[in-house]
């Protein structure tokens, strides 16, 4: 039996926060046109509330929809949900689970990423991705006395803060927590924040930036077949009860400078007769022999081995780019995305990619740099609907300023924090100097300075001083006569720009 084949000008593949705001760009832009929107996930994530903080810096609630009322906000919009099995670049078309085929003058691809999991296939390593993996590793905690987590990311420090009642083992390969946002200096401040804290208060300040509407959550199903559906984002556990078995609230033990050696299972472990180790108590004293029987045993790399009831693997991504590859000589960049030109394209004719998916290979500014963000997410799904746009009227479109200065807000351990421009010195070699400012339990404050000018910014707490610090970044202004006044917390440093 032949399938069905519809044709359509514009498709556009996902319905993460890219491919839903790439496809309502072009909805905008084409309202004669009928767009569609292919996704394996059953609800579709659309962008609330969006506030512009400053220049860059923006804010959003994320809200999981029915695709009918994405479709009914924009009619000319069609959603399809079936996933995208095979791609046939030549052909100009994509063909789906359900048995169909679409045919796209221009296709965007926004299929987002995967946990990159250090042991995939093993029941008792678990990945956090969208609802669905959120809710298994919550119903596996209600169980658990006993975890590990592996990653020292977004997803690693988000979770020690807010897990309660059970024991973390948290294994880092590095020498200071969360380094993919903070360098030793925040890393320490925010630790003793974590070691400190009593969850009433914690509970008390919890955040609410995101939003599933209604009591959708329980009726989902499932993403089709092996698809994943749409990463989570802000405060994605808000709604989850993150409580293990136990009556206490935070027992963290970092282990650094290590990685995961193996993963044992109770069986294997008990005829290896290796001495695990018991939950240590206090960090200084000496560590003692675990008597108790865990399901799984993880022997580290400092030799270490730990009981437990199951492990978290927040080790990155993997972008979502197996669907496509089949036929299709993608060029993919070191870190597997597809990649992406200053207008979205990847190598293959008429096929753009924005979101998770891609990697940009375009000279970026000098303090802009790609990190998988739902911010980036948005604001890569928009310029490349614009992009498509203007290919199609046979014309190209300049870099949307979002792309000038790498700009992140988000809140760490119930810290309000921004990062700025190349806000870790990356890639700025020894040449570059930090200015730092730090109230213990209020307001870290530190910025990158190269040649006089400023480069990137870390605020952690109430500062107010990231507009002013976003200009500065921007003007490129030479700084070098204000010295140590840049963060003397008695001057007002907005007038003296003003
Ligand atoms: C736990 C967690 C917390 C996070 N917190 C933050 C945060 O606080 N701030 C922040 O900025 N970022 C955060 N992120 C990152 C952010 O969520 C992602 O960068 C962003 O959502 C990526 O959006 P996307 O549209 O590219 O991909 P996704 O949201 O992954 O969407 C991909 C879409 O493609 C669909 N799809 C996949 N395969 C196929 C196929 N074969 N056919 C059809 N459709 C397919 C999926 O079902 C889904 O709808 C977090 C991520 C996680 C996992
Ligand atoms: N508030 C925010 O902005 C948040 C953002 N996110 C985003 O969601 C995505 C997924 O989050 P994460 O999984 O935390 O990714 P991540 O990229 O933030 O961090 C991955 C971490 O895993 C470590 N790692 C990698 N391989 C490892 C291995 N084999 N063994 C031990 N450690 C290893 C890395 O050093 C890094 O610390 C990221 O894009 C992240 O930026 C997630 C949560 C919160």
């Amino acid at each position: 039996m032949e399938a069905a084949r519809s044709v359509g000008t514009f498709v556009v593949v996902g319905g993460g926060i890219a491919g839903v705001t790439c496809a309502e760009q072009l909805a905008v832009n084409f309202p004669e046109e009928d767009i569609l929107l292919v996704t394996a996930s059953p609800v579709i994530k659309a962008v609330t509330n969006f506030k512009q903080v400053s220049k860059v810096l923006e804010e959003f609630e994320v809200e999981e929809q029915p695709s009918t009322v994405l479709e009914n906000r924009f009619p000319n919009i069609k959603v399809i949900e079936s996933g995208v099995k095979q791609l046939k670049s030549e052909e100009h078309c994509i063909y789906t689970e359900d048995g169909h085929q679409h045919v796209y003058k221009k296709l965007c691809l926004c299929a987002g990423a995967k946990p990159k999991l250090i042991c995939e296939g093993n029941p008792y390593v678990l990945g956090i991705r969208d609802t669905d993996s959120a809710q298994e590793f919550q119903k596996q905690l209600t169980k658990a006395k006993r975890i590990m987590i592996v990653g020292n990311g977004g997803i690693a420090l988000e979770l020690v803060y807010e897990i309660e009642g059970c024991e973390v083992i948290w294994a880092i390969k590095d020498k200071a927590i969360g380094n993919t946002f903070f360098d030793a200096g925040a890393a320490e401040f925010l630790t003793s924040k974590l070691m400190s804290e009593k969850s009433e208060a914690k509970i008390a300040h919890r955040r609410t930036i995101y939003t599933v509407e209604g009591a959708k959550r329980e009726n989902r199903t499932k993403a089709k077949a092996d698809n994943v559906g749409s990463a989570l984002g802000p405060d994605w556990h808000g709604g989850l009860d993150l409580k293990g078995t136990e009556e206490f609230s935070h027992n963290i033990h970092i282990e650094t400078r290590c990685e995961v050696k193996k993963i044992y299972l109770q069986e294997e472990f008990r005829i290896m007769k290796k001495k695990p180790l018991a939950f240590p108590k206090d960090q200084h004293k000496s560590v003692t022999v675990d008597k108790e029987m865990w399901p799984v045993y993880v022997e580290l790399t400092n030799g270490k081995i730990y009981g437990c009831d199951f492990l978290v693997s927040a080790t990155g991504v993997t972008p979502n780019v197996y669907p496509f590859l089949l036929g299709n000589n993608f060029d993919l960049g070191e870190d597997g995305g597809l990649k992406v030109d200053d207008q979205m394209r990847t190598s293959l004719p008429d096929i753009y990619a924005a979101g998770d998916i891609c990697t940009a290979c375009w000279q970026p500014s000098p303090v802009w740099q790609q990190m998988r963000l739902w911010t980036q997410a948005r604001q890569m799904g928009w310029y490349a609907a614009k992009c498509m746009a203007a290919a199609s009227l046979g014309h190209s479109i300049d870099m949307d300023f979002s792309f000038e200065l790498f700009a992140h807000i988000t809140k760490f351990f119930n810290y309000k924090v921004v990062l700025l421009g190349k806000y870790n010195a990356q890639g700025l070699g020894s040449d570059h100097e930090l200015m730092l400012r730090c109230t213990k339990g209020q307001e870290y404050v530190k910025v990158v300075m190269q040649n006089g000018r400023m480069m990137g910014a870390v605020l952690i707490g109430e500062t107010d001083l990231e507009e002013t610090f976003e200009n500065l970044i921007l003007n490129q202004m030479d700084l070098s006569s204000y010295g140590e006044d840049l963060l003397d917390p008695n001057i007002d440093i907005e007038d003296y720009f003003d």
